[in-house]
């Protein structure tokens, strides 16, 4: 007996929960700038009546910075991350006929951790700080087993979940390291801002899992100054540069500063252990500094020890 066609059970498409559609997203406020979007609130409403999820959507600024190309690759690199200390993947929301396209990831309520710091300065204990870096140093250790390079890690992009957890965001700078070499060699200076940067950065457009434990150095000084902007890498740097900075760019400045061993100070009332910590992270030498499963180590024992 010969099958009629409707008696064969065609599987529906499976459904795309990574496809957002447009009309559904509906915008609330915004939430802040990326390396080359806008970040703003929305809620994801098919049904219309409110009770869809809060979405954090990444616009990509049209023909602005990077192209469409670039925030390709950052919507690619996201979407492969999966570990608790970095900011999930949701999907992407395509406009324009797909001629543009918009990161959607889940929503974190306490917003950037340089903001959250500031705002609660008065209340986070060492511990607390501490806790937060040891979950910066586990995402960090995350990426670098995909050999990725974040090349931006700096307080305005660690996002705040809650009062006792933090992820990783922002990876529209991120590169994966090639299969044959431990760097990634920019062809000119990229866009990572300066004083978050390493010697081998400045001097040779060199990135690494190693400049990305340099920067988490100064992400410690940006915490234990409580993201204070009087205190923040810049100005502490440019004020040692000085005012009237002519000729050399201030990139010469700050690596002829590095070179002869200058080092943003400690932080007032910093405990000497995590100043000591930073001046690790901040070897001359990349060779010579911690790795990130150094760096968790050695920050949970200091946690263990402030009990
Ligand atoms: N990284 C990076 C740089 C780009 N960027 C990313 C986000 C972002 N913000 C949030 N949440 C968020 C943000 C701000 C607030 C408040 C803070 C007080 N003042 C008013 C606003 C609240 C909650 N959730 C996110 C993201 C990306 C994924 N999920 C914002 N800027």
């Amino acid at each position: 007996v010969t099958q009629s066609p409707m008696s064969i059970a065609v599987n529906p498409a499976p459904y795309d929960h990574t496809l957002f559609e447009e009309r559904h997203l509906c915008y609330i406020s915004p939430l802040g700038r990326g390396n080359f979007g806008c970040v703003e609130l929305c809620r994801y409403d098919p049904l219309g009546d409110n009770t869809g999820e809060l979405v954090a959507v990444k616009k990509l600024q049209p023909n602005k910075g990077p192209d469409l190309e670039d925030f390709q690759k950052e919507v690619k690199t996201l979407s492969v991350l999966h570990c608790d200390y970095i900011v999930k993947y949701r999907g992407v929301c395509y406009s324009m006929g797909r001629l543009s396209m918009s990161l959607v990831m889940e929503y974190l309520p306490y917003g950037s951790l340089n903001g959250y710091v500031w705002t609660n300065r008065h209340n986070i204990t060492t511990r607390r700080m501490l806790l937060f870096a040891s979950q910066i140093c586990k995402g960090m250790e995350y990426l670098q087993t995909l050999r990725y390079v974040h090349r931006d890690l700096a307080a305005r992009n660690i996002l705040v979940a809650n009062d006792s957890l933090v992820k990783i965001a922002d990876f529209g700078l991120t590169k994966v390291l090639p299969f044959d070499k431990e760097y990634y060699r920019l062809s000119q200076p990229g866009q990572s801002p300066l004083f978050w940067l390493a010697p081998e950065c400045l001097n040779e457009n060199k990135f690494s899992n190693k400049s990305d434990v340099w920067s988490f150095g100064v992400v410690l000084h940006e915490l234990f100054t409580y993201c204070d902007n009087s205190l923040n890498p810049k100005r502490i740097c440019l004020q040692e540069i000085g005012q009237n900075v002519q000729g050399t760019s201030i990139s010469m400045h700050l690596a002829n500063m590095l070179a002869n061993n200058w080092r943003l100070p400690a932080p007032p009332g910093c405990p000497p252990k995590v100043y000591s910590l930073m001046n690790d992270c901040w070897t001359y030498d990349f060779d010579k500094r911690p790795t990130f499963s150094d760096l968790s180590r050695k920050v949970e024992n200091m946690i263990q020890d402030d009990r």
